[in-house]
């Protein structure tokens, strides 16, 4: 989309048409319209979306479909895939859809490239190149730890190959924790790090090397590999270039799942669960692609996620995964859908006239029925929800809780709809609540990558919706730099007085 003003006041007006637009009740959509269901749920990749119970309804899809032609939404889709600049503000491309070879040619070719250079190493440290190795302990941060942790938790459940860790922390507590149990004779250190300048994974590093000298091996350096996108600096550090796996710079932390980063999905979980994850990727992505507008599962969601945000004013929503085993879900979404779209400018740099992003938030149920559900189906505040489930588990301990966990989870979403009137009104349910359902038929590498590649799309949709660039991160710097600063005795001065009296407190 160019930034023309006649662009402009295409997009201005589809926004005001959706701002005056006014939904009818979720109760009443169900009842005018026969066929909703089949409009408004999408099979895609053995997973269900039903966006049904949303206050989405032909009309407002047709006013955001409006919205997305003069947003230019399917030229920044074309350029996505096709490897173009994307990110403006770093000059880069966001090749994350070619780790799953439906990005340009070149960009397959480079992704491929590094995996065949993965799949070798991983071949090596198989065959004992690295002696007996049972267990690796994962050094990352944000997007170089979140995706496999999430992967390998919730896939893992029957048994690992080895025994994975994970430490992101800068807190030697979080480290004691994982260490625990681990033998340094036979602990594999994989260092990730796009950057590789990140102060908690290089001091954790570090701690780990102590910790492995410490128990006296001789050459821990040795024990040491590292993925990262800057190869350079890993060589810096002291690794040797053999045992280093690299990934492309256009691949962002918080989308480097697909890339070298995911050594440690495939060492835990094999290689072809490895590669199942990124075909369930690829056939999103495909989806994406391909579906029109109006029957895309990322692109409905995304007008549902603006309606809410910019029409009834939800500054949250809320994602309940209905599954033990997608506990680390909501956090690996955090960091995708807030670092990617909590801006206020646009992609331009303007001020961006509408509302950022909203926060996303939740946890696991039934927990938080019993916890939050209250303020959900009773609050002031408007809280679009989604619950994600899964349809069949045969390794669950006791099927009989497996259909409760399914049962509750639908309940909440008609409970949320339709309320209940009362006399008292302390008891009365308001209804209208929406809520989105996502129901994966079974939790396998496939589902899982089909599953996470949605939340990248509607990520992107939202970006592109809104104008702004979902590829940088320039609102994690100032904080990073003032905790440099903070630590300068000389330039602690110029701090507040409120943050000078806390160091000298805890006598820093
Ligand atoms: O992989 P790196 O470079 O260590 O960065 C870790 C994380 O830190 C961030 O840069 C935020 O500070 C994330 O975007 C990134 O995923």
């Amino acid at each position: 989309m160019s930034d023309s003003p006649k662009a402009k006041a295409d997009s201005d007006a589809a926004w005001s048409a959706i701002e005056d637009f006014d939904s009818p009740p979720i109760e009443a959509l169900f009842a005018a319209e026969p066929d909703r269901v089949e409009k408004l749920v999408t099979d895609v990749a053995g997973i269900r979306f039903d966006w049904s119970k949303t206050h989405l309804d032909k009309d407002l899809v047709d006013l955001f479909v409006a919205l997305a032609d003069a947003q230019g939404l399917k030229e920044k889709r074309r350029a996505l895939f096709a490897g173009e600049v994307v990110n403006a503000s770093e000059g880069r491309s966001a090749t994350h859809v070619a780790e799953r070879g439906e990005g340009a040619p070149e960009d397959n070719d480079l992704a491929k490239a590094f995996r065949g250079r993965m799949r070798s190493l991983i071949d090596a440290i198989e065959a004992e190149a690295f002696g007996e190795i049972d267990a690796v302990l994962h050094i990352g941060i944000g997007g170089s730890a979140l995706g496999p942790a999430l992967i390998v938790d919730a896939l893992g459940r029957g048994g690992t190959r080895l025994d994975l860790r994970t430490v992101a922390n800068i807190d030697g507590e979080a480290m004691d924790e994982a260490l625990i149990g681990l033998d340094p004779g036979t602990t594999l250190i994989v260092a990730v790090s796009k950057t590789f300048s990140t102060t908690e994974t290089l001091s954790n590093l570090e701690s780990a090397l102590d910790w492995l000298d410490g128990a006296g091996i001789e050459d821990p350096m040795a024990q040491v590999i590292a993925v990262t996108a800057n190869p350079d600096k890993a060589i810096g550090f002291g690794i040797d270039e053999t045992r280093i796996l690299p990934f492309s710079e256009n691949v962002g932390g918080r989308y480097s799942l697909w890339s070298s980063v995911g050594v440690s999905i495939a060492l835990a979980l094999g290689w072809d669960a490895y590669e199942a994850l990124l075909e369930g990727a690829a056939e999103m992505d495909r989806h994406f692609k391909l579906a029109p507008l109006h029957e895309n599962a990322p692109v409905l969601a995304a007008f549902s996620d603006l309606y809410y945000a910019q029409n009834r004013g939800a500054e949250t929503r809320a994602l309940f995964a209905y599954d033990e085993r997608l506990r680390l879900l909501v956090p690996y979404l955090q960091q995708l859908v807030m670092e990617s779209n909590g801006k206020s400018v646009t992609a331009e740099g303007q001020p961006l006239q509408r509302n950022t992003s909203a926060v996303l938030w939740g946890g696991v149920g039934t927990d938080a029925q019993h916890a939050v559900f209250q303020l959900l189906h009773q609050g002031s505040h408007l809280v679009p929800l989604e619950f994600v489930a899964v349809t069949e588990n045969e390794d669950s301990q006791d099927p009989r809780q497996h259909r409760q966990l399914l049962l509750n989870a639908f309940a909440q979403g008609a409970a949320l709809m339709t309320g209940r009137d009362h006399d008292d009104p302390a008891r009365a349910y308001p209804g209208d609540r929406p809520s989105a359902t996502v129901l994966l038929d079974r939790l396998d590498a496939r589902t899982l990558g089909a599953l996470i590649a949605f939340y990248e799309h509607r990520t992107f949709v939202e970006a592109a919706l809104l104008g702004i660039n979902p590829f940088d991160q320039f609102g994690v710097e100032l904080g990073k730099e003032m905790a440099r600063a903070v630590d300068d005795p000389e330039a602690r001065g110029e701090f507040d007085a409120s943050t000078r009296a806390l160091i000298e407190k805890a006598e820093l």
